[in-house]
């Protein structure tokens, strides 16, 4: 059966051999490609039936293969035998194309599937899924009717410099024609679009600190200590406009998952007035939050939809013009994980509930916001069209292994009211073990983190950078910590460039060092990368210690974000990751690496 499967024949007595999983992952280190994924699909609880249906028949070569015939062997799918690690290792490094045009047999079948209705890829870290979002786009592009013109395929994700990067990535892909078809845009940018669309009013946005401030103001004019800046907020956000409740009736009547503190009648009822009060403070000063952005935009295409299903069942309007239409045909999500249900409200209106409407990927493990949401309760049904991927092509398996620690006793959930876990999460790549480096102070700390960057970036090795991302990182719990790193280094001769909101400056030259805060390294990656500061008291936040008796649930979730931010920050290093901190250790670090 192993022959038939494609596994090598000189390696069956070796296969006979293994008993334990340590020695099955050395063994797929070494052999090749195909074999390799046959005995994981295996080992994984794959049937014999399944692992040829999905990663030996799409290789297979149709007819007998001719073994001298090299042009044939080009054009099919590449089996590279490797002899040793930094074989196999230099394959994956150096040609990032490959997804390009190997994609994994399960990863193209998700791509390429016909689904009926809304459609979910989870996966740990570097499994692919943003590699997966980007062939669906292709994919829904190529099967649009000829002569389709504008963007009737909407590619979002969280941030701004993801959605630049998806951008280039797609290009690359797809072509500028199919790339033409596709709209590529942040969840909030989206939001602003529709708003300034249809309202005249111009009000300028502000962020979470600003809102956070705003707050504090607030209950210190009117001497309210019921309730924290940071409590009201959260429950603004969550509850009144994340579930768009309209009136306090509604507000009374809500659920209020996860928001762990319980409010009575008359709780409710302060709660509602302080934010109404609020809210007419901002519209005062003529701004608003994005989450409030988020929740009009929601509101317009929530409106835009119920013309657009008036007019598909009454043919002489349908032709009255864009609005009375919905605004794409299908829609794709990165970074799933982070939207808030505002977001989720505004992308449900604007597709049509039906087959391939919505294509979602995201990894809880990796949420870094409070949103925390039920999709089924917002529209959005994805029961029965859930998938996994579970082959990290980034990450090597020691350092796969540190960031699954780094997740211990903590519970996540699979964005619609159950759970979900890192089963089968594995990876091919095998490296050196990740190093764990105590300081006694901040300036101990940057001297080595200077002396570690300026030794790998006198490496030999090929210099190729990652292609989102770079080479080389250092990775920080907040900006000030990120300026005295900067600092350091360009002391020391390194050219080092800050990660901003658009990712690093365009300018920086292409080995430049990057240096920011974690939250700016959701999606990218890097082949060396350095976590500094992981201490107790940054990471999680020091403040936290001063809520954990008077908010305990507020403490639980800012605890369990703060381990998510330094479980992303783990997982986007690719070769190397060296972890430093001064003074106590981070609890959630283990304490022998
Ligand atoms: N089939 C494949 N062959 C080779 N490389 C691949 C393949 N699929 C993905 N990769 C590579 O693996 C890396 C991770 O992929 P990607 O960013 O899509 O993962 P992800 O699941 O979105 O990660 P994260 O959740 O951490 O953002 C990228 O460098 C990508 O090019």
């Amino acid at each position: 059966m192993l022959l038939q499967l494609g596994v090598a024949e000189p390696l069956l007595p070796s296969i006979r051999k293994l008993t334990t999983e340590d020695q099955l992952l050395q063994f797929v280190d070494c052999v090749p490609q195909l074999t390799s994924d046959v005995l994981m699909a295996l080992h994984d609880g794959k049937t014999v039936d399944e692992v040829m249906e999905i990663v030996t028949a799409p290789v297979a070569a149709p007819e007998p293969v001719d073994t001298t015939d090299y042009a044939a062997a080009v054009a099919r799918p590449s089996t590279p035998v490797t002899s040793d690690d930094e074989a196999l290792r230099a394959i994956l490094a150096e040609s990032f194309a490959r997804w390009q045009v190997f994609l994994h047999p399960t990863q193209r079948k998700l791509a390429d599937n016909t689904y009926n209705g809304p459609a979910r890829i989870s996966g740990g870290p570097g499994t692919g899924k943003t590699i997966v979002a980007l062939h669906r786009a292709l994919h829904l592009a190529i099967d649009l009717p000829a002569g389709t013109t504008g963007r009737p395929i909407l590619l979002t994700t969280f941030n701004r410099n993801l959605a630049a990067d998806l951008r280039t990535r797609l290009l690359e892909l797809a072509g500028p024609e199919h790339t033409a078809r596709v709209e590529i845009v942040n969840i909030d940018s989206l939001a602003a679009r529709v708003v300034s669309d249809a309202d005249d009013s111009r009000r300028s946005t502000i962020g979470q600190e600003a809102e956070i401030r705003e707050w504090k103001a607030m209950l210190l004019e009117l001497g309210e200590t019921r309730f924290s800046a940071e409590f009201l907020a959260a429950e603004w956000s969550q509850v009144i406009l994340g579930q768009v409740l309209g009136s306090r009736a509604d507000y009374f009547r809500a659920r209020r998952p996860g928001r762990g503190r319980q409010l009575t009648r008359q709780d409710r009822d302060v709660v509602w007035q302080l934010t109404e009060r609020f809210t007419k403070r901002l519209a005062d000063q003529n701004v608003w939050t994005w989450q409030q952005v988020a929740e009009r935009a929601a509101e317009l295409e929530i409106a835009r939809a119920d013309r657009a299903t008036a007019a598909s069942s009454d043919s002489a309007t349908e032709q009255s013009g864009p609005g009375t239409r919905y605004r794409y045909q299908h829609v794709i999500v990165d970074e799933a994980q982070d939207l808030s249900p505002a977001h989720w409200k505004l992308l449900r209106a604007m597709v049509a509930p039906s087959v391939n409407d919505m294509f979602l990927v995201g990894d809880t493990h990796q949420r870094i916001y409070d949103n925390v949401v039920s999709l089924g309760s917002l529209g959005v049904n994805i029961r029965g069209r859930s998938h996994k991927l579970t082959l990290s092509y980034r990450t090597t398996r020691q350092i796969l292994k540190l960031a699954l620690q780094l997740l211990h006793g903590e519970s996540y959930d699979n964005l619609d009211d159950g759970t979900e876990d890192l089963a089968g999460y594995r990876s091919l790549l095998s490296g050196g073990e990740p190093e764990l480096v105590p300081h006694v102070t901040w300036d101990d700390e940057q001297r080595t983190i200077s002396a570690q960057v300026r030794a790998w970036l006198g490496d030999a090795q090929p210099g190729a950078v990652t292609q989102t991302g770079g080479r080389i990182a250092v990775c920080v719990p907040t900006r000030a910590l990120a300026a005295d790193v900067l600092a350091t280094l360009t002391a020391d001769g390194v050219e080092a460039v800050e990660i901003g909101s658009d990712g690093p400056a365009a300018s920086a030259g292409a080995n430049a060092v990057h240096v920011g805060t974690m939250h700016r390294f959701k999606g990218l990656e890097y082949r060396q990368l350095i976590i500094a500061a992981a201490s107790q008291g940054y990471i999680p936040r020091g403040f936290l210690d001063r809520i954990q008796d008077t908010d305990p649930h507020r403490y639980d979730r800012e605890r369990k974000k703060d381990r998510s931010l330094l479980f992303v920050a783990a997982t986007r290093a690719r070769d190397a990751l060296v972890i430093t901190y001064h003074g106590n250790a981070s609890p959630f670090l283990p304490t022998q690496l």
